[in-house]
């Protein structure tokens, strides 16, 4: 059986389980993470950032948009007119980048130094921007050093991340991990006519010349052992997040 084809099977039984909401981690070891850790990994427009903060506000867990983080920092620099092709001028932009992100699934707000950059980050220009600072070693491994510390601060029993390589390289060892994936057309069909002024061709093309370049630096379109894969091409928005909180309750109840 494929990882598919049985996580599949796992999802269609864990979502016909109607058990409350549980906070404790009695089936899967918690390892050294001092809460639940929910790695979520996938493509664009999958539906990762808004069916994880979804989930999260469900079980009432914190909610970590990794994707924020590359994106401030590619925002950073572009407000400063930095060669973003550039990869040394890239890693000048992490000396005293201060960044912080709210893990409150209702209070997601992005900070730049003293600057609010949770609109600005998903402007265009930004999301065109953004895999070439990705691509740099240096910034991931800072970033990711970010996201380990965030996963495991006290706080709330457990937090979804999502993301391209959480369930590989951030939180490998992560109690639940999920690749949540849906076929091109959907995931072009849900971003369509999101961003205003952008033609649903111009979305297109963006959507798919980023995932392009991002699956160059890390795996996000096949499930890496042990990685549950949920295909969301059939399910609306709320199946989708009903699916992924079955998946996590099974893994922990
Ligand atoms: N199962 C679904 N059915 C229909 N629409 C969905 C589904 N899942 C997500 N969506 C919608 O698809 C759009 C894209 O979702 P979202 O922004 O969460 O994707 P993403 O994977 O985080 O993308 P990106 O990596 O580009 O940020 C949103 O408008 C969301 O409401
Ligand atoms: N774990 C991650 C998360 C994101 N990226 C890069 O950031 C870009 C924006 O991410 P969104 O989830 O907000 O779309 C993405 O295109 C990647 O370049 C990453 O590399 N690793």
């Amino acid at each position: 059986m494929s990882a598919h084809e049985s996580t599949q099977e796992s999802t269609r039984e864990a979502t016909q389980e109607s058990a409350p909401v549980s906070t404790g981690a009695s089936r899967a070891s918690l390892g050294h993470w001092t809460r639940v850790v929910v790695a979520i990994d996938g493509p664009a427009g999958s539906g990762k950032s808004s069916v994880s903060r979804a989930a999260a506000r469900a079980l009432g867990y914190e909610f970590l948009d990794t994707g924020a983080g590359y994106r401030s920092l590619a925002w950073l620099g572009l407000e400063r007119g930095t060669d973003l092709e550039d990869p040394e001028a890239v890693v000048g932009l992490l000396d005293g980048f201060d960044y912080a992100i709210g893990t409150d699934p209702d209070d997601v707000r992005v900070r730049v130094g003293d600057v609010d950059v949770t609109a600005a980050i998903r402007e265009p220009r930004v999301s065109g921007a953004v895999s070439s600072i990705a691509r740099v070693p240096q910034v991931r491994v800072h970033l990711n050093d970010l996201f380990r510390s965030l996963l495991d601060a006290p706080g709330r029993p457990g937090i979804v991340a999502e993301g391209r390589d959480i369930t590989t390289v951030v939180a490998p060892d992560a109690p639940v991990r999920i690749l949540l994936t849906a076929d091109e057309m959907a995931r072009l069909a849900r971003r369509a006519g999101e961003l205003d002024g952008q033609s649903d061709a111009d979305v297109a093309r963006q959507v798919l010349e980023r995932d392009r370049r991002d699956s160059q630096v890390v795996d996000f379109m096949t499930a890496a052992d042990g990685v549950l894969t949920l295909d969301s091409t059939q399910l609306t928005f709320d199946e989708t997040i009903d699916a992924v909180v079955s998946l996590i309750r099974a893994a922990i109840d």
